[in-house]
């Protein structure tokens, strides 16, 4: 690492970043074994990631002091750090990466039109519905014993309703496996999340053929992003409030540039789908090793008829459901590190006085600071959501007490809070409750699970056995 960087605090060795890369350890067990024995003792380590060296934080005060000082430890996402990486131009300048006052430009447009409370949540239904009636037909195609492989199914759920939900866009997904948006999308994200560019980015500048075959990927789902939504959303009345109208105000009276249109665009498409995509992954996994969970969650749920609509308040207002939720995204948040804050001015951080020097990226690390034992006792790493407490009221407020102390940051906190936090667990609540009103769920005998080896937090090729309910 650089002289100036920190004498404090251990540096992990540069070979555990490529560990995703060369060996079958998932992202779980590379933490484990090798960063948490250090960033456990010492709160944060030198990493190397993204072509450079980071600090990476996970104790929770530690991780709070960042989020609280946003002009110092500054947003400066892939397009200020790796501008000519193929992951640059796949996400582009956004909300979620800008800092100052463009970004002020973006969440003022974007805030109203993403935290609205009268989504459509019957549409979230149907979805999920469907979701679950194609996970149930494959089911019963397949030999005796065999499982479904969920994820494929659940990405076109997720996208689906990010569509009617936010963006006012029929993508057809669910209708059928291969609408072009969706074929485009995951031929991109097997290039994407590659380790090997996510640690070493540098090397897209170098002509390598299937990274320019993913740049051209990168332009053809752009193109064909913008003008699906654009041609569905042609009739919107001029006064409509929902997210996809506001930002095509913000283009037409010149708030925004096309090019930060488009990429805003994407990036609602991309963090509007992924994160929801993954979280249920990890929920349909938990469930499936975990019998006795259906049991009690599907005795906290009674239906009047197959297609009685689900009461969201009473989803809210349900224990079971909220602290398997809560402690799903705790011990396994879709967004498990980040590493896209840089310091502005040298600074320190801590009680102990880590010193950073200016223009140093600094991060942090979910799932460690969801498993620091110092902040959730020494049973941290153990699946148990009566931590959340009694009732459903209780675990609300603790979420928000313990994001406010930076120890449960699955949608990160402070003002770069996620702004589809209330739609994604709208969307994980009625797919959880579709799933179970209508099937058993299991995994298949002697399955091993491994989780994803980089990038986005999920069970890797999930299979899932449905045994159908009878209709109640
Ligand atoms: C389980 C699902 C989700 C998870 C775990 C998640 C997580 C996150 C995280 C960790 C951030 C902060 C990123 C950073 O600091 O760099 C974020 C920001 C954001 N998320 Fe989400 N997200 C989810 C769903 C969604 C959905 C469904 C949408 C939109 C429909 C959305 C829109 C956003 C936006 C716009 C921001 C940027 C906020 C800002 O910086 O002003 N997210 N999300």
């Amino acid at each position: 690492p650089p002289s100036n960087f920190p004498r404090n605090i251990p540096t992990i060795p540069i070979w555990v970043s490529l560990l995703g890369f060369f060996t079958n350890l998932d992202q779980l067990e590379i933490y484990a074994q090798y960063i948490k024995p250090s960033i456990a003792v010492h709160g944060a380590v030198i990493y190397f990631f993204g072509g450079r060296w980071n600090i990476l934080v996970q104790r929770p005060e530690l991780l709070s002091e960042v989020l609280k000082h946003e002009d110092v430890y500054a947003k400066s996402g892939n397009q200020k750090k790796i501008p000519y990486s193929v992951l640059a131009a796949f996400t582009g300048d956004n909300v979620i990466s800008a800092h100052g006052e463009t970004w002020k430009s973006y969440r003022t447009v974007m805030q109203p039109g993403l935290q609205r409370q009268d989504f459509d949540f019957k549409g979230i239904q149907k979805n999920a519905g469907k979701l679950v009636g194609l996970m149930i037909e494959a089911q019963r195609k397949l030999p005796v014993g065999k499982g479904v492989m969920v994820n494929p199914f659940i990405q076109r759920f997720a996208m689906q309703t990010l569509g009617e939900t936010v963006l006012g866009t029929d993508f057809k997904t669910l209708d059928s496996d291969t609408p072009p948006i969706h074929t485009i999308h995951s031929q991109l994200k097997a290039q994407i999340f590659k380790p090997l560019y996510l640690v070493a980015p540098f090397l897209d500048k170098f002509p390598i053929e299937s990274r320019q075959k993913a740049r051209v990927l990168v332009h053809e789902f752009e193109n064909e992003l913008v003008t699906t939504v654009l041609e569905q959303t042609k009739d919107f009345p001029e006064d409509d409030d929902r997210l996809i109208s506001l930002m095509k105000r913000a283009r037409a009276d010149g708030t925004w540039t096309e090019q930060q249109f488009r990429d805003n665009l994407k990036i609602t498409f991309i963090a509007g789908h992924e994160n929801v995509q993954q979280g249920l992954n990890t929920c349909l996994y938990l469930l499936a090793a975990q019998p006795a969970l259906q049991t009690s969650l599907r005795a906290e749920f009674s239906f009047p008829s197959p297609d009685a609509a689900i009461d969201i308040a009473n989803m809210k207002a349900s224990p079971t459901l909220t602290s398997f939720l809560l402690e799903t995204l705790r011990l396994y948040p879709p967004i498990p590190q980040l590493l896209n804050r840089c310091t502005t001015t040298s600074t320190t951080l801590g009680p102990s006085n880590i010193q950073i020097p200016k223009d140093t990226y600094v991060g942090w690390t979910a799932t460690g600071a969801h498993r620091d034992t110092a902040a959730w006792g020494e049973d941290a790493a153990v699946f148990r959501p009566e931590r959340w407490g009694v009732s459903a009221e209780e675990m609300h407020a603790n979420m928000r007490k313990w994001t406010a102390r930076g120890k449960f940051v699955p949608f990160h906190g402070g003002r770069r809070a996620c702004l589809g936090q209330g739609v994604a667990m709208v969307e994980l609540r009625v797919a959880v409750v579709e799933c179970l009103r209508r099937s058993k769920l299991s995994l298949e005998d002697g399955a091993t699970v491994k989780f994803t080896p980089a990038g986005l937090l999920a069970p890797m090729g999930l299979r899932v056995r449905f045994e159908e309910l009878e209709k109640t």
